[in-house]
């Protein structure tokens, strides 16, 4: 996985989630150890290595390609394919697996013969994800290269493998068409067979509903069918809401004359069947498919058959005339004798045996499993005969169906070696994966030398060893008679004790936990004994092999003298682990591809997609380990020409300086890729960010300047403009009605000075006339009363003189005054309207300010303010 790139505050990252696996969220604060993320109003507070990056560039419709994935991690894998699976696109590649995600919906237009015809020939990876193209890729690889192929196909229960499979069938039948005189191919006779096959080796679960009881199918192009693993103890024990396999249903549904013919009544009426509830007809019809059916029918009947104590102690006998009834279908006494009746054979003599009820139900049991198991191999052989092998092929493709890892509440046998199945793949898987790694370095040319390879050898030698693996400790359990699931549990204690892969659950007494790849399994081992147990009781074998009914002898052939005498123990545990160890041989020699079917919900329903499930299965099934082993190495490859915005002649020396210039240590550059480490791309897309960050805000800080100045010099001349103008119009104003007032006073003035001469004048005059008429009178009269009388006449004249110029004077200092008033009043009007302006223009400032949320901008503002006040 990606190392976590530097986080910052405000950046979105991914944070783990108990309900939704992951959540994205953006950074509100950013410790050196912590930070407080805010998902959707949430807050959490985490580590900040236990984050991962959001991809700011991630596309809507998500990528065809994991790889292609700027940031390669759990979340981003999982947010693409729920991407894609919300737009119906299921399938999505992560390098050469494909990722086929279950939409639990019909999609017709997905598989026609048109998108076949498109997906013959096109090269992997130029078309949408498909399964034709893995088939055709597949197809073209053993036609050009002359190397066997093998297409493994896994996944839960319900995943889609057996669709997948049947889309790969076609796909190679359309591929290899043959013209009707060659008959039909082997696919598609493959194809055809499906249905007997299913209806013998399917029934519905609560995982699905048409789920296979064979843990690896082996479909083979130009070969065979190879089934392993039937679970047969699904022909006696059905839990609710589960079915029995779809063919006692089938059956019982038949036409009349057969279900009369067979004594075979409803569902409900069979042990076998009515332990579950669920008789539905989930799967295909009635057809009958000849010798096989009477022993389909014995089965059921055998289920019926009760025991209850007998004569004898210990003995038993069937219980009543029902079981009686079901009994005669068969070889009544032979089969009696079978189920109740053990021979103990010693060096002197054979011992007949009763067998008490409980023991005797268990006999029946096994008679029921033995042969359906047989019944279930005839099957497959009788079609592989018929589909018929070509002698002529060289290579071949292998297609194989497995179930994927699988860990419930209560594991038993079946679990254990379809984990074992998955584990022997996973080793395949991780080494087929880490090879292909190796090519593409190889190939590019650079050091790929210290990449390591984790291997799960220690999860195999526990299991497998021999001696002193669990399958051997197991083995050798099931042949000591007085072994019980509770020895055999505590020799593993005491055997693995220290294994770092094994431990004993702290509560249990018999269970036992290993530590797989794909997480941790407890197994129950109440039944391992049981299971692993393949061997036909000698009163079975011997019973089945003299039946009078060709088909039943022909499945049980009599044993050769010898080895009835020596061991009847066979192991199931040991034939499964060699047909696997077989099967990984063949494999070995072919060029593997992947398909990982993916179940999106429990419900079985379209259109849910459920984080942990889905991250759960992709763990298990490798997809999350592919990547591990692509991050040890160099996770992010991209050719030179996405690299490089600018791709000049020298590719090679312009990656290297880029790279160097940002500090990167441990690229490497191949002949046509840069091959970075996990978590580099993350860094450089960081550093990317911040550059370009700041140089946005750069331009946008010139730009707004810029703007900003352009517009306050507009204002600025507009307002000086607008102040002169007005300043002129007031000046003017003021200017006039000075002038008036002083032309006014002047005025005033010359008329009162006019006014005064003349008064000057007539008084002098009068004063003249006076004091011509006085002085003749002088003479006659008092002089002094004379002279007084012409001194009060001038104080009078000089008075009216003196008034007359105080008043201009004051006049002229009102004026003065108003004149002055009226200048502070123009500046004051001035100065308002001015403060007008620049707070509205402030305004204008601050909102342009606030709407490019640019401090520089709200500066710029405050300078013209700062300005526009200093003017005023
Ligand atoms: N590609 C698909 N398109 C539509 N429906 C699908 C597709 N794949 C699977 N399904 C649906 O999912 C169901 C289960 O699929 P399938 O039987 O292939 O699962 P499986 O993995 O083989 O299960 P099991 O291992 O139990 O046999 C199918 O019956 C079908 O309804």
């Amino acid at each position: 996985m990606a190392a976590s790139a530097k986080v910052s505050v405000g950046s979105h990252v991914w944070v783990e989630d108990p309900d939704e696996a992951w959540i994205d969220g953006e950074v509100e604060e950013a410790n050196t150890d912590e930070i407080t993320v805010n998902c959707s109003g949430k807050k959490v507070v985490t580590k900040v290595n236990a984050v991962y990056p959001k991809d700011p560039e991630f596309p809507e419709l998500g990528v065809d390609d994991m790889t292609k994935l700027a940031y390669l991690h759990e979340p981003g894998l999982l947010l693409n394919l729920k991407c894609r699976y919300d737009a119906n696109e299921i399938y999505t590649y992560t390098g050469n697996i494909l990722i086929a995600v279950n939409p639990f919906k019909r999609l017709p237009h997905l598989y026609g013969i048109d998108t076949m015809k498109q997906y013959k020939g096109a090269p992997l990876g130029e078309l949408t994800p498909h399964p034709f193209a893995v088939a055709d890729s597949a197809y073209r690889k053993m036609i050009n290269e002359g190397v066997s192929q093998a297409i493994l196909v896994s996944g839960e229960s319900g995943a889609g493998k057996t669709e997948s499979t049947k889309m790969l069938m076609r796909f190679l039948a359309y591929m290899g068409g043959r013209s009707e005189s060659e008959g039909r191919s082997v696919e598609q006779q493959v194809l055809e067979s499906n249905p007997v096959l299913e209806a013998f080796g399917n029934a519905k679960t609560v995982r699905n509903n048409n789920s296979r009881f064979s843990s690896i199918k082996e479909e083979e192009s130009r070969a065979a069918i190879r089934t392993y693993l039937l679970e047969r103890s699904r022909v006696c024990q059905v839990s609710d809401p589960e079915r029995n396999y779809h063919c006692f249903y089938m059956l019982c549904a038949a036409p009349e004359q057969e279900t009369e013919r067979y004594k075979l009544g409803k569902p409900s009426t069979f042990r076998y069947l009515n332990q579950s509830n669920c008789y539905e007809q989930y799967y295909l019809h009635y057809t009958s498919s000849g010798c096989n059916l009477p022993v389909v029918a014995a089965i059921l009947h055998l289920g019926n058959i009760e025991f209850a104590k007998g004569e004898e102690s210990e003995a038993s006998e069937p219980k009543d005339e029902k079981s009686r009834f079901h009994l005669k279908q068969c070889d009544e006494k032979a089969l009696e004798d079978s189920l109740c009746k053990r021979v103990m054979v010693t060096r002197d003599e054979s011992i007949t045996k009763s067998l008490d009820p409980d023991s005797a139900a268990l006999g029946r049991d096994a008679l029921a499993k033995i042969v359906y198991s047989k019944l279930f191999d005839w099957l497959v052989t009788k079609i592989n005969n018929s589909i018929g092998q070509d002698p002529d092929s060289k290579h071949i493709i292998g297609v194989l169906d497995i179930y994927g890892f699988e860990s419930f509440k209560t594991n038993s046998f079946e679990q254990f070696c379809i984990n074992l199945t998955n584990e022997k793949l996973q080793q395949h898987f991780n080494q087929h994966v880490f090879k292909m790694e190796q090519e593409e370095y190889t190939k590019e040319e650079i050091d790929w030398s210290y990449i390591e390879f984790i291997d799960n050898q220690d999860i195999l030698d526990l299991i497998e060893k021999k001696p002193g693996g669990i399958i051997a400790l197991l083995d050798e359990a099931c042949m000591f008679p007085r072994s019980t699931h509770d020895t055999f549990a505590q020799k593993l204690y005491q055997t693995f004790k220290d294994h770092k892969r094994f431990s004993k659950p702290k509560l249990a007494q018999t269970d036992f936990t290993i530590c797989h790849y794909a997480g941790d399994v407890t197994y129950q081992t109440e039944l391992f004994l049981d299971k692993n147990k393949d061997y036909v009781v000698g009163e079975h074998q011997a019973l089945l092999s003299s039946s009078d009914c060709s088909f039943v002898s022909s499945l049980f052939p009599p044993l050769p003298e010898e080895s009835s005498k020596t061991s009847k123990f066979s192991s199931i545990g040991s034939q499964f682990k060699h047909q696997l160890q077989s099967l990984l041989e063949s494999l070995s020699t072919t060029e593997p591809h992947y398909i990982r079917c993916v179940k999106p919900n429990n419900l079985l329903k379209p259109e849910i997609f459920e984080n942990n499930n889905i991250l759960q299965q992709l763990r298990c099934g490798g997809v999350m380990e592919a990547i591990r082993i692509s991050c040890a190495g160099y996770p992010t490859r991209k050719p030179f020409n996405e690299f490089l915005t600018d791709s000049n002649n020298d590719e090679v020396d312009a990656c290297k300086k880029l790279l160097a210039k940002v500090d990167l240590k441990g690229f490497q550059i191949g002949k046509t890729k840069v091959f970075l480490r996990a978590g580099q791309m993350a860094e450089l897309d960081a550093h990317r960010a911040e550059v370009l960050g700041r140089s946005a805000r750069i331009i946008q800080r010139k730009v707004l300047s810029y703007q900003s100045r352009k517009k306050f010099l507009l204002l600025q001349a507009a307002s000086t403009d607008i102040q002169a103008l007005c300043r002129g119009q007031v000046a003017r104003v003021l200017f006039e009605k000075m002038r008036i007032e002083v032309a006014c006073l002047r005025i005033q003035n010359q008329a009162r000075t006019y006014i005064c001469q003349k008064a000057y004048k007539v008084c002098a005059l009068l004063l003249v006339q006076f004091r011509q008429g006085c002085e003749q009178k002088l003479l006659e009269s008092n002089f002094t009363h004379i002279m007084k009388f012409y001194f009060f006449l001038l104080v009078w004249v000089f008075m009216t003189c003196n008034f007359l110029f105080t008043q201009s004077q004051i006049r002229r200092c009102l004026c003065h005054r108003h004149y002055v008033r009226m200048k502070k009043a123009a500046i004051t009007t001035q100065c308002g309207w001015r403060r007008r302006v620049a707070r509205r223009e402030l305004r204008n400032l601050k909102m342009a300010a606030k709407e490019a949320g640019h401090f520089k901008m709200l500066r710029a503002s405050w300078k013209i303010n700062w300005k526009n006040s200093r003017q005023n």
